[in-house]
């Protein structure tokens, strides 16, 4: 299998956003959740998304996954890889964005990175380096309040260049309508300086359009779906691959089964959309300090699916309010609740899906990874998509048969997106 562009992407959901935008922009995707085993069959395709989980990690795992699946992406053909990270540049001081950008930077000696989060669909948009979420600068939007990375800085220069040994430049929005040459002489010129990443403004579709054709032509990128369409229709546009519509074959046969919603995310859309799935279907609020205790909430929650799911979908969420959460954090540490609500959450939706569900809806980045972790699926393809950056997903290879998933994104999808995903995957 030979292909073009490669990423690798920073948790699961992140990947399955970009394997959408790549999708609906014209090229054949696979989501493979790691580096594949030879074992597994994929499609031909003309990009693939690696999904690791290097988040929230220590920066050393993060790196040497990264390096891992940059050396399998680029076996395989891959001209380019994008480092895909949130669109909200989810992450700490101590990383993992600058050094992970670092090290590929180092492999593909590349000796400047352009690194971009826009992504103007979902609201996400960069001006002179300050990232605004929806018109909010980043700090005083939800992402202030962040389980695992509360995002204090809407200026990504700084913000980037705190994770970073090199020096961290901008280009800026004037730079950017200027064009590909403009674009290019000015990250000639951080270079010549010594700056070995530089932060790029976007706010609108085209803008990315420049940045993908001066990207596409050099080793690696990071950056969030914005950048991925950018990359995608760079590609159709010098006839390196044809432009392939729609979604992979076969992705949407049905597949039957019972259906579920696991929740996980605390992001105010999430909550927002548990509230209005409340008038639709059963949904039980688990019980966050007693998942933690240990104790028997799991067991309690599948008895309640199990009086439910036979007549519709149900959803069981741990997600909670922003004070409800640091309450918790408090008391157990931000790492360790979150890593024990994940556990709790992803052995509900494993035991859901031993007794019959096989359309599974997950809200939540770690959540998301954790479950599909769980259930040890190899591979996804690219099917409709539900809401800007959440495509319906068919796992491949999956020893439950397949089934159809959705992982969303905390602060993605409308208020009804719950109902909306499950009417698709009927
Ligand atoms: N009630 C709760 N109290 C404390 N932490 C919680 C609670 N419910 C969920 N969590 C944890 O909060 C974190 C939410 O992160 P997750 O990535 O799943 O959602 P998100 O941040 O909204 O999504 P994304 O990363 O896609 O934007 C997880 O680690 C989850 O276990
Ligand atoms: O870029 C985004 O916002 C999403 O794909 C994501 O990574 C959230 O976890």
């Amino acid at each position: 299998m030979a292909i073009l562009l490669g990423s690798i992407a920073d948790d699961y959901t992140g990947a399955s956003d970009l394997a959408n935008t790549l999708t609906k922009n014209g090229l054949r995707t696979i989501q493979t959740v790691g580096i594949p085993d030879a074992a597994v069959a994929l499609p031909h395709v003309d990009a693939v998304v690696v999904a690791l989980k290097i988040r929230s990690v220590p920066v050393a795992d993060a790196v040497s996954a990264a390096a891992l699946a940059h050396q399998w992406l680029h076996r395989h053909g891959a001209k380019h890889v994008l480092y895909k990270i949130c669109s909200t540049f989810d992450s700490t001081d101590a990383g993992n964005i600058g050094p992970v950008t670092e090290a590929l930077s180092d492999i593909t000696e590349e000796g400047i990175v352009l690194v971009t989060p826009a992504f103007p669909e979902t609201g996400r948009t960069v001006y002179f380096g300050h990232l605004f979420v929806n018109g909010q600068p980043l700090n005083e939007s939800p992402l202030k309040d962040h389980p695992l990375n509360p995002m204090h800085d809407a200026n990504l220069v700084r913000v980037m260049a705190r994770q970073s040994q090199g020096a961290v430049g901008l280009v800026d929005l004037t730079t950017v309508a200027g064009g590909p040459a403009a674009v290019k002489a000015r990250l000639d010129s951080l270079r010549m300086q010594g700056f070995t990443t530089a932060i790029a403004d976007a706010t609108v579709e085209h803008d990315l359009e420049t940045l993908g054709a001066v990207a596409v032509e050099m080793g690696i990128s990071t950056g969030a779906s914005g950048l991925g369409l950018g990359l995608a229709r760079a590609l159709v546009k010098s006839g390196q691959v044809p432009l392939h519509a729609g979604t992979t074959d076969g992705a949407m046969r049905p597949v039957g089964g019972l259906a579920a919603i696991i929740a996980g995310s605390c992001s105010s859309a999430t909550l927002e959309q548990l509230e209005i799935a409340e008038r639709s279907m059963p949904v039980l609020r688990l019980d966050s300090e007693k998942l933690i205790a240990a104790s028997d909430e799991i067991a309690a929650a599948l008895s309640w699916a199990g009086e439910h799911i036979s007549s519709g979908p149900v959803a069981i969420a741990a997600s909670a309010s922003p004070e409800t959460v640091s309450m918790l954090q408090s008391r157990y540490g931000r790492e360790a609740s979150g890593h024990a609500i994940e556990a709790a959450t992803s052995t509900i939706a494993a035991e859901l899906v031993a007794r019959g569900v096989r359309r599974l809806v997950v809200a939540g980045g770690e959540t998301s990874g954790a479950v599909v972790d769980r259930l040890a699926i190899p591979a996804f393809l690219i099917g409709p998509e539900i809401a800007p950056g959440v495509p319906i997903l068919r796992t491949v290879g999956s020893a439950q048969g397949d089934m159809l998933m959705a992982l969303k994104s905390g602060n993605f999808g409308g208020k009804d997106f719950f109902a909306t995903a499950l009417t698709m995957m009927r």
